[in-house]
Order: structure tokens, then C-alpha cells, then sequence
């Protein structure tokens, strides 16, 4: 087809180029970047395309079942938005779009601590369960006053980020003096803690200034009493890598993990999530569930995410992709399209359910060329 309107994006990747149409720099590549030299960023992309897919023939697939339960609630797709601070740079609706699109499919979304607009409102706008990411900050009163807030408007769990007791060096945020316009805020956070976030400096990152300034890089293993001992929300540790961890966040009867590196913007080197998840599954034992983050950009990814035992896939920068590219619409044809990716997955590898998912359905192959590091949309 030449001329005419633009054909509507068929992948999310394709959502990448459009969001960066409408994005100042800066923004982008807040949102696109990673730590050092992005090593991360890519070896996760990398990861699923070492996995090729054994499929099964003859199976009955005219019904596949996508819905799951996730920490007691019933979701509609294995799949949910990943915490991501300040939706407002994306779309003026910000986090509201986000749960409204996330809603359409009752998939569950992540809230940072530093949403850009207030717990109550995005819970009045939100159809799938709330779950509230929690940085470990100097100021406990606040800590404890943002659970209760979040624990009042009906979110469903607390998601504790490990992998951040400082921000990884990135690079592309400190060249562009990465900084928050005027109108965007901490809007949870009334001002207690949020310093630094509009103040420009040119060859630094103020949300690596303010991050130095209001995150306690001593949380420990020991903390975790204390968090627990403030809510009766299920707790999940985000950021977790190997099996020494996993082995003892499961038995301190933590209520989830997400093997996560932070979409590669933390430790530049840190291990691929894919790679991780068997040795953080082997650990667990069954004993909490156990999700990813990471470089999910299509269906055949959270299909072999779920074969290698993560009970459920958070979807990162994609989201931000949708929302700035076309608002609440483009964040949910980001999140349908992964869902029906999904489907198409399951029905053509002879899945018609997410029991049938096991590690069985994978095989180590040569990595293939559309899973090496960022790529653009199909020419033509
Ligand atoms: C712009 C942006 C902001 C983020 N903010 C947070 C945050 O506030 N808290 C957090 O735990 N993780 C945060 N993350 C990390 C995501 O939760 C997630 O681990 C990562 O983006 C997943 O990788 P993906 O973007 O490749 O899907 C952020 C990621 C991005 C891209
Ligand atoms: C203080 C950090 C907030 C956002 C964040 O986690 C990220 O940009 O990755």
C-alpha cells in the first residue's frame, strides 16, 4: 500500500519509532536508555531468541485460556504493566491511561512510588488489580504513610525494588541533563522527598541526584520485618537474579519475586532475566510465585517466559511506547497485541492452556537476528 494514512502498528515494536516522534530527547532516552554501555538492555532481548519452540501438533486448540490468578486475584492475560515512575512524560492522562488500558484486559499494573498522578484517582480508573512499587527511601514516615494511602484505595500487593539502593549509570540520561518538566511530580509524595527532580544541570541526571539523595542504600535482608510488619499486603521483591537470593527471600516466606535487572538500568552486565528464571524457579521451589521483566516485546517471549516457570510477565517500556505514540488506545494495542501474540502462540505450539506450559516446550537454538538488541519496524 503507498500513500494514504499510516497502517496502524502490527507489533509493538513498531510502537518504538512513533513514541519517539512525539517525545523531546530528553525523555526518550530517560525512558529508552540503560545502564553503561546497555549491555543489559540487549543480552535481555538476546535471551529469548536462544529459546526456540518444540511445538505439539494434533492437540485440540479451538479454546485457549489465557486468564490466570495472580497473588489470589483473577487476571485476563499472564501479563501486567511493570512499575514505571512519571507516566506523565508519556501522555498527559499518565498512570490514569495506564490502568484504563491495562483495565481493558484485566491485566494487573504496577504503580511506582513515583506515579505522577495520586493513588486514588488511578484506583477509581483502574479495572485490573493495583499493586504498589515501593522504593526503599530514608524517610520511613513516608514509607508507612504511602502503604496506608495505597492499602486505602484497594491496591492488592506492594512490590519492593532491591536492585536500586543507588541509580545505574546512565549515561544517556547525564548527557541530556535528563530533568522533570514543571508540571510533572511525585504526586504521592507532597513534596517530602522529591528534590532535585526539576532542577536541569547539564552532564547529570536529576533523578540520579535525587535518587543519592532519598534512597537508603543500606536496606537489608533484616528491613523486610519491618516493612511487613506495617501492612497485611502480600510481599513481592522486584529485582531478584540468582538462586542464592531466591533461596532466601522464600525462606523468609516473602509472597513473590520478580527476576528483574531493571530493564537493564541498573548493574550494566547484570545477567538476562530469561537466563535467570531456572536457577530463581529451581530455588523456589514452588514455594511463592515467581514473575519476569525484561525485554518482553512479543507474544513468543511471555510464552517462553511462562514454559520456564514465571507464573506471570511485566511489560515495561512498551507501555510508554503506547501511551506516547496514542495515548490510553496505544497502551492497550501494545498490551492486546502481546496478549493475542500470546494466543496465536499457544494455539500454533498446541497450548491450549498455561498448565501446558513447560519447560519441555523449549529448546536451545541458534540466537536469531530479530531478537539481537533494538529493532525498528519491518521495512516496506
Ligand atoms: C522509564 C522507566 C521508569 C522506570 N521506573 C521504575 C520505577 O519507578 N520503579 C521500579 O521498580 N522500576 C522502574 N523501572 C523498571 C521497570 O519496572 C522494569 O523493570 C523494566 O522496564 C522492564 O524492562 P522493559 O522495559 O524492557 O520491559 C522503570 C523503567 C523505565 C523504562
Ligand atoms: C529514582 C528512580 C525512579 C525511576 C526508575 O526506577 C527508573 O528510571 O528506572
Amino acid at each position: 500500500m503507498t500513500g494514504g494514512t499510516p497502517a496502524r502498528p502490527l507489533t509493538v515494536d513498531e510502537y518504538a519509532p512513533l513514541a519517539q516522534a512525539q517525545l523531546p530527547a530528553a525523555t526518550w532516552h530517560y525512558v529508552e536508555g540503560g545502564a553503561g554501555t546497555e549491555s543489559t538492555v540487549a543480552a535481555n532481548r538476546a535471551a529469548f531468541g536462544r529459546f526456540r519452540i518444540r511445538p505439539r501438533v494434533l492437540v485440540d486448540v479451538a479454546q485457549c485460556e489465557l486468564s490466570a490468578t495472580v497473588l489470589g486475584d483473577p487476571v485476563g492475560v499472564p501479563l501486567g504493566v511493570a512499575p514505571m515512575a512519571y507516566h506523565e512524560l508519556a501522555c498527559e492522562e499518565g498512570e490514569l491511561a495506564t490502568v484504563r488500558a491495562a483495565g481493558s484486559l484485566s491485566a494487573p499494573t504496577v504503580v511506582s512510588i513515583f506515579a505522577s498522578r495520586t493513588f486514588e484517582d488511578i484506583a477509581a480508573a483502574a479495572a485490573g488489580p493495583l499493586w504498589l512499587q515501593l522504593y526503599w527511601l530514608h524517610r520511613r514516615d513516608v514509607l508507612q504513610k504511602v502503604v496506608r494511602r495505597a492499602e486505602a484505595a484497594g491496591f492488592r500487593a506492594l512490590v519492593l525494588t532491591v536492585d536500586t539502593p543507588r541509580l545505574g549509570r546512565r549515561l544517556r540520561e547525564a548527557r541530556h541533563g535528563f530533568h522533570l518538566p514543571p508540571h510533572i511530580a511525585a504526586r504521592n509524595l507532597d513534596g517530602e522527598v522529591t528534590g532535585f527532580l526539576h532542577d536541569r544541570r547539564d552532564g547529570s541526571s536529576a533523578l540520579s541526584r535525587h535518587a543519592d539523595a532519598f534512597i537508603d542504600p543500606s536496606l537489608s535482608w533484616s528491613d523486610l520485618d519491618w516493612l511487613r510488619s506495617q501492612t497485611r499486603l502480600p510481599l513481592v521483591l522486584k529485582g531478584v537474579l540468582t538462586a542464592e537470593d531466591a533461596a532466601h527471600a522464600a525462606e523468609l516466606g516473602v509472597d513473590g519475586l520478580v527476576v528483574s535487572n531493571h530493564g537493564g538500568r541498573q548493574l550494566d552486565g547484570a545477567t538476562a532475566t530469561l537466563d535467570a528464571l531456572p536457577e530463581v524457579v529451581r530455588a523456589v521451589g514452588g514455594r511463592c510465585p515467581v514473575f519476569l521483566d525484561g525485554g518482553v516485546r512479543h507474544g513468543t517471549d511471555v510464552l517462553k517466559a511462562l514454559a520456564l516457570g514465571a507464573q506471570a510477565v511485566f511489560v515495561g517500556r512498551p507501555v510508554l511506547w503506547g501511551l506516547a505514540a496514542d495515548g490510553e488506545a496505544g497502551a492497550r494495542q501494545v498490551l492486546s497485541t502481546l496478549r493475542d501474540e500470546l494466543e496465536d502462540a499457544m494455539a500454533l505450539s498446541g497450548c491450549p492452556s498455561l498448565k501446558d506450559l513447560d519447560p519441555t516446550l523449549l529448546a536451545r537454538g541458534p540466537a536469531t537476528a530479530a531478537h539481537d538488541g533494538f529493532h525498528g519496524p519491518a521495512e516496506g
